[in-house]
C-alpha cells in the first residue's frame, strides 16, 4: 500500500505532466558558464531558471534530513540520488507558476535522465550544451569566489572526472535524438550569449510557424 507521501508525489507528477511545460536541459562541464548564461536567457526569453546544484545547496541550508548526505556528496563531486534531486525540481516547477524551465546541471547521469523521464513524463524540448576546455573551466572556477565548498582543486578534478564518465554520455544520448544545441562556451560572456540567442530565437520562430498552420 502506498504512503501519504507517495500519493502526494503521484499528484504532483500528474499536475506537472498535465501542464505540458517546456523544458530545456542546460548541460556543460563545471564552470562552463551554465548559470551565467541562464541568467541572460531568463531576462530575454521569460524562462524560470532551476539549477539542480543551487536547489541541493538550498536543501543543505534548510536543515533537511538529507542535508548531511547531500553535503558529503557535493564535497566529493558525486551525484546525489535522482529521487532527491527530482523531488526538489518538481517542487520548484510547481511553485514557480511558469510553464517554461531551464533545468541547469541536470540530468547529470543516466540514472538522472531515465528517472526524470519516468517520473515526470516530460521530455526536453532541446539540450543546450556548453562546450569548454578543462583548462578554461578550471581557471573560471578558481576565480569564482562564491564560497562554494566544491570550488577547490581537489574537488574540481573529481567533478571533471564525473563529467567525462557520467554526464557526457547523457549529452551523447540526446545527440542521438538530434536534441543537442552545442555552444562554444570558451568565448567571452557576451559572445556566448549571442550564440545562445540564435538557438532560442529559432525555437520561438518554430513555435510561431506551428501555430500559423492552425489558422
Ligand atoms: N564566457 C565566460 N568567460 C569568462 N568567464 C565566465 C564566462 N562565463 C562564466 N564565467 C565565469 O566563470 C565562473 C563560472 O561560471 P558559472 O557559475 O556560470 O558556471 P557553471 O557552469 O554554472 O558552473 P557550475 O557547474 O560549477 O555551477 C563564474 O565566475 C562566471 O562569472
Ligand atoms: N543533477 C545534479 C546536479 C548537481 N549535483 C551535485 O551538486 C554539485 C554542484 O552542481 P553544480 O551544477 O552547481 O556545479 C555537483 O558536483 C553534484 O555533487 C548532483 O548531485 N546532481
Ligand atoms: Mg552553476
Amino acid at each position: 500500500m502506498g504512503t501519504v507521501v507517495d500519493a502526494a508525489n503521484k499528484e504532483a507528477n500528474g499536475s506537472l505532466a498535465e501542464k505540458k511545460p517546456t523544458v530545456v536541459f542546460v548541460l556543460g562541464g563545471p564552470g562552463s558558464g551554465k548559470g551565467t548564461q541562464c541568467a541572460n536567457i531568463v531576462q530575454h526569453f521569460g524562462y524560470t531558471h532551476l539549477s539542480a546544484g543551487d536547489l541541493l545547496r538550498a536543501e543543505i541550508k534548510s536543515g533537511s534530513e538529507n542535508g548531511t548526505m547531500i553535503q558529503n556528496m557535493i564535497k566529493e563531486g558525486k551525484i546525489v540520488p535522482s529521487e532527491v534531486t527530482i523531488k526538489l525540481l518538481q517542487k520548484a516547477m510547481l511553485e514557480s507558476g511558469n510553464d517554461k524551465f531551464l533545468i541547469d546541471g541536470f540530468p547529470r547521469n543516466e540514472e538522472n535522465r531515465a528517472a526524470f523521464e519516468a517520473v515526470t513524463k516530460i521530455e526536453p524540448e532541446f539540450v543546450l550544451f556548453f562546450d569548454c576546455s578543462e583548462e578554461e573551466m578550471e581557471r573560471r572556477i578558481l576565480n569564482r569566489n562564491q564560497g562554494r565548498e566544491d570550488d577547490n582543486i581537489e574537488t574540481i578534478r573529481k567533478r571533471f572526472k564525473v563529467f567525462l564518465e557520467s554526464s557526457l554520455p547523457v549529452v551523447q544520448y540526446y545527440e542521438s535524438k538530434d536534441k543537442v544545441r552545442k555552444i562554444d562556451a570558451a568565448k567571452p560572456v557576451a559572445e556566448v550569449f549571442e550564440a545562445v540567442k540564435v538557438v532560442f530565437t529559432a525555437k520561438d520562430e518554430k513555435v510561431k510557424r506551428r501555430s500559423c498552420t492552425f489558422l
